[in-house]
């Protein structure tokens, strides 16, 4: 399909008609731009569908923020690793099983800090002493507490406020709330799991929509082996063409037409968009004609937020045998956290994973200062700590080919905003996590759109050719196949 109107227009092919007849037909073609979860579970779905489908990837690797390490001589995952909702209501559940990927599980339904259960976190303060776990729970607790006195302040408010300013009326009302001492600086912990839930600071996030997204059933599963896997399956035989940057997409009534970096076109009936927001915040695609107004305001206004993890190697284990580590602080910027995988795969790694400001922060530093850095913060808490032995650092806020780590409901936006980035324009169609209502900022929720996008774009193509009947349509996985899903926890 490269440099070629031509083949947009050639006849191949041809599909048997009941009475055995056999007329050629025009195989309908897509460009898919980006190949993250969304883009892949797009191409394999028209793929499936007997579209023609060319996928253009910037990067020189396929996942976007999908990308598992094997540096170390074992997988580590810089970007997801997660599977919220470790349950067959999944839609990558029935994948993840089939492929025999191990997950463990982290936590179960309804726990306040979301991907973990508090009875798997050690907390220590700066000084290295750990708080007495009955102290962490009695703050939850309060926690849960203020997080209900928000959901008033909420109701009697018609304009939206950040989340930090409805703490503030909240502590007005209920002084007791604040804490003291050593339960404020959990408190502030508790403030800065929250923050690193939605990659931004609290006093950016939105009272009015922070809850909106839906929790799927089963708690939330590491993935042991890396997500890679995943993706290697969805794009088995799939047309990927790597380091192709689009810079231009043109929208013909006929057609589209996409130009990449170094000035190649490439044509098709339609094209599916499955870019980070933060690519098109940056307006690094030029569309002809412009989007319309809506579009362009859905994409100026929905949040991006940073997540980084800084993994750090070490030779032997000398850390409590817990799956999370936490540092409590006067404030929620001076709290961190690490993901300690020895207890998920055997490893000896500890993940520090800054978020919002802090992260933004970190970005400035070379990966040597930001892995002294999150040594330093586990020095204080473990001073026997010794030097980690090898380092990953992530840069999702500063790469150009995400800029960003995922999307958030920011003070003053409507949820709905997410549903308006994924309406379609004409023969241009939208996916990615930020397009997906009620799963934003997770794979499963990139994967969804992704199929949605395939859909929807199959129904526009044939439509038009008048063969809507034709084709297959876009399924998910199948359906029914029932293999469980292999959870452990130690
Ligand atoms: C640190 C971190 C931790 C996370 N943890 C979890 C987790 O545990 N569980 C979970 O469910 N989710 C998690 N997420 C979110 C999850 O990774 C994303 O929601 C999901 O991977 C997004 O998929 P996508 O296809 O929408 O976008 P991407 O994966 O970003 O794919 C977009 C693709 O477009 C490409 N691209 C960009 N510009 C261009 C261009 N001009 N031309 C061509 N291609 C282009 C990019 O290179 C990329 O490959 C995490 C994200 C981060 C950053």
């Amino acid at each position: 399909m490269e440099s070629s109107d031509k083949s947009n227009h050639q006849l191949r092919g041809g599909i048997c008609y009941p009475n055995g007849a056999r007329r050629p037909v025009r195989t309908p073609s897509v460009i898919v731009i980006g190949a993250g979860m969304a883009g892949i579970a797009a191409a394999r779905a028209l793929h499936e569908a007997s579209f023609q489908v060319t996928v253009l990837e910037s990067r020189d690797r396929i996942g976007g923020r999908v990308h598992t390490d094997y540096s170390f001589g074992f997988p580590v995952d810089l970007g997801a690793s997660w599977l919220h909702g470790v349950s067959k209501e999944n839609p990558l559940a029935p994948l993840i099983s089939r492929l025999g990927l191990p997950l463990y599980r982290t936590s179960g339904d309804n726990s306040v800090l979301y991907d973990h259960d508090l009875e798997s976190y050690a907390l220590f303060d700066m000084d290295g002493h750990q708080v007495p776990q009955e102290l962490v729970t009695k703050v939850g607790e309060t926690f849960e507490c203020i997080l209900e006195e928000t959901n008033k302040v909420r109701q009697e408010h018609s304009e939206d406020m950040s989340i930090s300013s409805a703490f503030s009326i909240v502590f007005e009302r209920r002084p007791e709330l604040r804490l003291e001492g050593l339960a404020h600086k959990v408190l502030q912990w508790y403030v800065c799991r929250m923050e690193g839930w939605f990659a931004s600071d609290a006093d950016t996030i939105s009272l009015k929509s922070w809850d909106q997204e839906e929790l799927l059933p089963g708690g939330h599963g590491l993935m042991v082996r890396g997500y890679l896997p995943v993706i290697n399956t969805l794009a088995k035989g799939i047309d990927i063409r790597l380091s192709h940057r689009v810079t231009n997409i043109v929208r013909r009534y006929t057609g589209v037409k996409v130009t990449v970096e170094d000035g190649t076109t490439f044509a098709a009936d339609a094209v599916i968009v499955a870019v980070p927001l933060g690519v098109l915040k940056a307006k690094n695609i030029k569309f002809e004609p412009r989007l319309p107004e809506w579009k362009e305001a859905a994409i100026d206004e929905l949040g991006v937020g940073i997540e980084n993890k800084i993994i750090l190697h070490f030779d032997k284990v000398f850390w409590p045998n817990v799956e999370f580590l936490g540092v409590v602080a006067d404030t929620s910027y001076h709290c961190s956290y690490f993901l300690n995988l020895h207890k998920a795969t055997g490893h000896s790694v500890l993940v520090y994973m800054p978020a919002g400001q802090l992260a933004r922060d970190i970005e400035k530093m070379s990966d040597e200062a930001a892995v002294e850095f999150a040594f330093m913060q586990l020095k204080k808490i473990l001073p026997e700590a010794c030097a980690p032995i090898q380092y990953l650092v992530s840069r999702w806020g500063t790469d150009v080919n995400t800029l960003g780590s995922y999307s958030y409901d920011a003070v003053g936006m409507s949820h709905d905003l997410y549903e308006r980035l994924r309406v379609p324009v004409d023969n241009i169609f939208f996916a990615g996590e930020a397009t997906s209502m009620s799963y934003p900022g997770s794979i499963h929720g990139a994967f969804s759109t992704g199929q949605m996008a395939a859909e929807d774009c199959r129904m526009r193509v044939l439509e038009r050719y008048g063969e809507l009947n034709l084709l297959q349509p876009v399924m998910g996985e199948e359906a029914g196949l029932c293999v469980p899903l292999l959870i452990t926890r130690l």
